[in-house]
């Protein structure tokens, strides 16, 4: 596995650059294998860059009816609720894709809110189930062979919605149900380690001064208990993506 920091000049060139990558990242599996399938972020940047790839020429020359996206984590919060992951990049760019680029909606798979599922746990199972409906046969780990994975970082080192010293570190299985996340809302669903660290390709985006010092502890391969972004890796490549800020370590 390589590991590879790229950094650049602010948040918004972050976004852009990331955004080319990721329809570049799509565009070449496509070229050897199909489907595709994409993990996404919510977070400042990671909205920020489906928002860029949104506008991206490249965006065209991708085939969407082969692509299907997943999220690395949800706010157990109701469809459509300002504050979902999904609701956010449905209107930076997933919504346009269905729309007007051929992604069916059946490709899209948001985890279940509460409107659909009695508690985080039932979601978690219920995206448990889909994700292993879309597992390679014999995969060691029931989800698909994510292309790409696609990892905001919270100021505290936080992924998905794996938070220092929380009890969803350890939890097996695919997806965990999180109560008392530190960052509203309480109540989350999230992939799990298993479930992040067979993604061929894991990428974290982080911008900012207030990520500085986590980018960094997580770097240098502090314990995941205290930074779980430590413990964001793919099996082919991890890759992180940062602003001159958050690259800067005090
Ligand atoms: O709550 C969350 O926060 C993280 C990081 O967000 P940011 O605004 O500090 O970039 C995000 O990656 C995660 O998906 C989200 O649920």
């Amino acid at each position: 596995m390589s590991r590879l920091v790229v950094v650049h000049p602010d948040a918004d060139v972050l976004a852009q650059a990331a955004a080319a990558r990721l329809l570049t990242r799509v565009l070449d599996v496509q070229s050897v294998r199909r489907p595709v399938h994409v993990v996404l972020t919510g977070g400042t940047v990671g909205i920020k860059t489906l928002a860029a790839a949104a506008v991206s020429p490249l965006v065209r020359a991708v085939d969407w009816t082969g692509v299907h996206l997943w999220w690395g984590d949800e706010r157990f919060v109701p469809s459509g609720h300002a504050d979902r992951n999904e609701t956010q990049a449905r209107e930076a760019l997933v919504d346009a894709l269905v729309a007007s680029a051929g992604l069916p909606e059946a490709n899209v798979h948001p985890m279940p809110g509460p409107d659909v599922a009695a508690s985080p746990e039932e979601s978690a199972a219920a995206y448990a189930e889909q994700l292993a409906a879309f597992a390679p046969e014999g995969a060691e780990v029931p989800v698909p062979a994510f292309d790409v994975l696609l990892l905001g970082m919270g100021p505290d080192g936080h992924v998905a919605s794996l938070f220092p010293g929380h009890e969803a570190l350890q939890a097996g299985g695919t997806a965990v149900g999180v109560h008392g996340s530190p960052k509203p809302p309480p109540e989350r669903v999230s992939l799990t380690f298993d479930a992040i660290t067979a993604a061929r390709e894991v990428w974290v985006v982080a911008a900012g001064a207030e990520k500085a010092e986590r980018a960094a502890a997580a770097l240098a391969g502090q314990p995941v208990s205290e930074v779980p972004a430590a413990g964001a890796t793919g099996t082919e490549q991890t890759l992180w993506l940062l602003d001159t800020a958050a690259a800067d370590a005090p």
